[in-house]
């Protein structure tokens, strides 16, 4: 995929030198940006094998709407978000519960029965709200509006989270019958994240798609602070040497998102390089 061996290249080339609360220093650049169109392809890097059970593991995992990883680590025996729970698998209100549960209050008025005076009380009722489904219903009604955002990021919980969100906010557009998403990314590591990122949203742009029945457009993301590792650069550069492959092709069962599993996400033709090891930054 040449828009992410591009990114590297990018990053490499013009980033900066970068301390950071991990410990392992980055080389930084501000306001990276790529898109890749989801009719050629679905865009799993083949320059190293990506571990597409994971990305799409983490997908249903973010549909779950819990603050918990225990479906995902024990059911599912799939590690990558481990190093961020505590042992009951908590990991707060992460990207699971404000996609699919965001907290915020309604406003209720209640009246007295039989106070003479009226008066009226208002109370704040905590609610939880479904982000998705609300997007899926506009997709549905109102395609062409263009407010059908997702956010991940609420400030009054950021100390309750394992991580804050690292990618905060998509946005769907539809243009040409055709649905596209953007996602914008305030912190992207660019050897382990992204390329999971990347076929994450797309996965999940193509699924809904499908429920909504409207082709497949274009996945475009920014990525504000998008780093390398200082210890992920061998492993990139190596990369960069690899000729791309062409991309394989994702077949979603045809399921309302709610129901899918694994099983319903068939990738044919994935013929990538050899893996290459990364350590992930704690
Ligand atoms: N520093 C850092 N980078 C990240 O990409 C990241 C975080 N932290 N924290 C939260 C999540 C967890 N993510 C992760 C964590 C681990 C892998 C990882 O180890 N990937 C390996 C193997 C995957 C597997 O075994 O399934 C890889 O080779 O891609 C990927 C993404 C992405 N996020
Ligand atoms: O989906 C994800 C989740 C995390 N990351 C990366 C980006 C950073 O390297 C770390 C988070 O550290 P902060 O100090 O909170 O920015 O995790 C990612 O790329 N994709």
């Amino acid at each position: 995929m040449k828009a992410y061996l591009d990114l590297v290249k990018n990053v490499l080339d013009h980033g900066v030198k970068k301390e950071n609360r991990t410990g392992t220093d980055t080389i930084s650049s501000f306001a990276e940006s790529y898109r890749v169109d989801l009719q050629k392809g679905f865009p799993l890097l083949t320059t190293k094998k990506v571990y597409f059970r994971s990305v799409i593991l983490e997908l249903l995992w973010y549909l779950r709407g819990e603050d918990h990883i225990r479906w995902l680590r024990d059911e599912k025996d799939c590690h990558i978000w481990d190093d961020w729970a505590d042992e009951d698998g908590h990991v707060g209100p992460i990207y699971p519960v404000m996609w699919r549960r965001f907290p915020y209050f309604e406003r209720e008025d209640v009246g007295f029965e039989g106070d003479a005076t009226n008066i009226v009380k208002t109370v704040w009722v905590k609610k939880e709200f479904d982000q998705v489904q609300r997007a899926i219903d506009m997709l549905k009604n109102n395609p062409n509006s263009r407010r059908i955002v997702v956010s991940a990021w609420h400030p009054g919980l950021l100390d309750e989270m394992a991580l804050p969100p690292c990618h905060v906010m998509y946005i769907f557009n539809v243009s040409n019958g055709k649905l596209n998403c953007h996602l914008t990314q305030r912190s992207g590591d660019i050897a382990l994240g992204i390329p999971f990122n990347l076929a994450c949203y797309s996965a999940l742009t193509m699924a809904i798609a499908n429920e909504v029945g409207l082709e497949y457009g274009e996945f475009a993301h920014t990525i504000v602070d998008a780093h390398i590792y200082e210890n992920h650069v061998e492993g990139l550069k190596e990369q960069l040497t690899r000729q791309p492959r062409p991309l394989p092709t994702l077949h979603i069962a045809d399921k309302p998102l709610d129901d899918l599993q694994y099983e319903d996400f068939k990738l044919e033709n994935y013929d990538p390089a050899p893996s290459i090891k990364f350590e992930v930054a704690v």
